[in-house]
């Protein structure tokens, strides 16, 4: 279990020492933290650990107190924000609202950063448009209303917008919290498959456990715990930083590790039958 980060030049973002603070309290507190290029990052933590205020200053919404965001070795408040947007997308838990959009509109937004606002798509860009809303699974939605599309549509299609961005980097705040059980496979795996830097954040342990390639935990704006999802899904970091007890087990596909929550449990029970306590 590994408590610090180590930058390196296979960074693509890098935090030191990031402290944000508001209404008096400290909501992130000193964090280090190093991202490879190309690698899945889970940020995860309990309620109010700071899961998305980390994202949102990596996301360059909200300014530190202390510390530098490094994208490609540049602090990210000296790049213009243009620059920036061309390079990161962002998925978040609430949908925005975009009224009178159709999916096929909302998706085509992921063109903005590099076309401008009122340039029209090429060939070429509406046959990137169309592949992704297909890889999301709204061909059948493609000219619906975006507002009366299901959490988890509207989740998918926000999804295609990044994907048509073709980010370096791809922030998601939840992206599985809306999806049934086969979408949160299905549209995670195929992020990963995009090949490109992803940090997002999970309550679901076990999914982030399969598809991360490294796990940060917070815990009260803390980074606690960081390391591969071997090192860091452990029964004693789920009964410290989750209070709850829990079995960690080899999943039998992949060998990552695997939860099972124990239910109605006395706090004395905390660690039985976990060989990765
Ligand atoms: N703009 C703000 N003003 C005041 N407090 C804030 C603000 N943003 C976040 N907080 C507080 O910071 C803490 C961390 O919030 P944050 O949303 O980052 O947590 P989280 O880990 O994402 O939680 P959850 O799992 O519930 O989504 C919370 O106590 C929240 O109330």
């Amino acid at each position: 279990m590994s408590k610090a980060s180590h930058t390196t030049s296979k960074s693509l973002l890098t935090a030191e020492h990031l402290t944000w603070c508001t209404d008096g309290n400290v909501i992130l507190d000193d964090i280090n933290l190093a991202v490879n290029h190309q690698s899945f990052t889970g940020i995860l933590g309990p309620n109010g650990a700071g899961k998305s205020s980390l994202l949102r200053c990596l996301y360059r919404f909200v300014k530190p107190e202390q510390g530098v965001v490094r994208f490609d070795n540049q602090d990210i408040w000296q790049l213009h924000a243009n620059d920036y947007a061309k390079h990161v997308a962002v998925v978040l838990q609430e949908a925005p609202s975009h009224f009178n959009l159709t999916v096929y509109d909302v998706v085509a937004l992921g063109l903005i950063p590099h076309k401008g606002l009122f340039s029209t798509a090429n060939k070429s860009d509406e046959e990137k448009i169309a592949q992704a809303i297909t890889q999301v699974g709204l061909t059948h939605k493609v000219q619906q209303s975006f507002e009366h599309l299901s959490g988890g549509e509207k989740q998918r299609a926000l999804i295609a917008r990044a994907i048509v961005q073709s980010p370096k980097l791809l922030l998601m705040d939840e992206p599985t919290s809306h999806l049934d059980v086969r979408y949160q496979i299905q549209i995670m795996e195929l992020v990963k498959s995009l090949g490109i830097t992803v940090i997002a954040s999970f309550h679901d342990l076990n999914l982030a456990s399969a598809m991360c390639d490294n796990l940060m935990v917070l815990n009260q704006g803390k980074l606690v715990v960081q390391g591969t999802p071997q090192e860091v899904i452990t029964a004693k970091m789920l009964s410290d930083v989750f209070g709850v007890c829990a079995h960690v087990e080899q999943h039998p596909q992949h060998n990552v590790p695997h939860i099972s929550y124990y239910y109605g449990y006395k706090q004395d029970d905390t660690h039985s039958g976990d060989e990765h306590a």
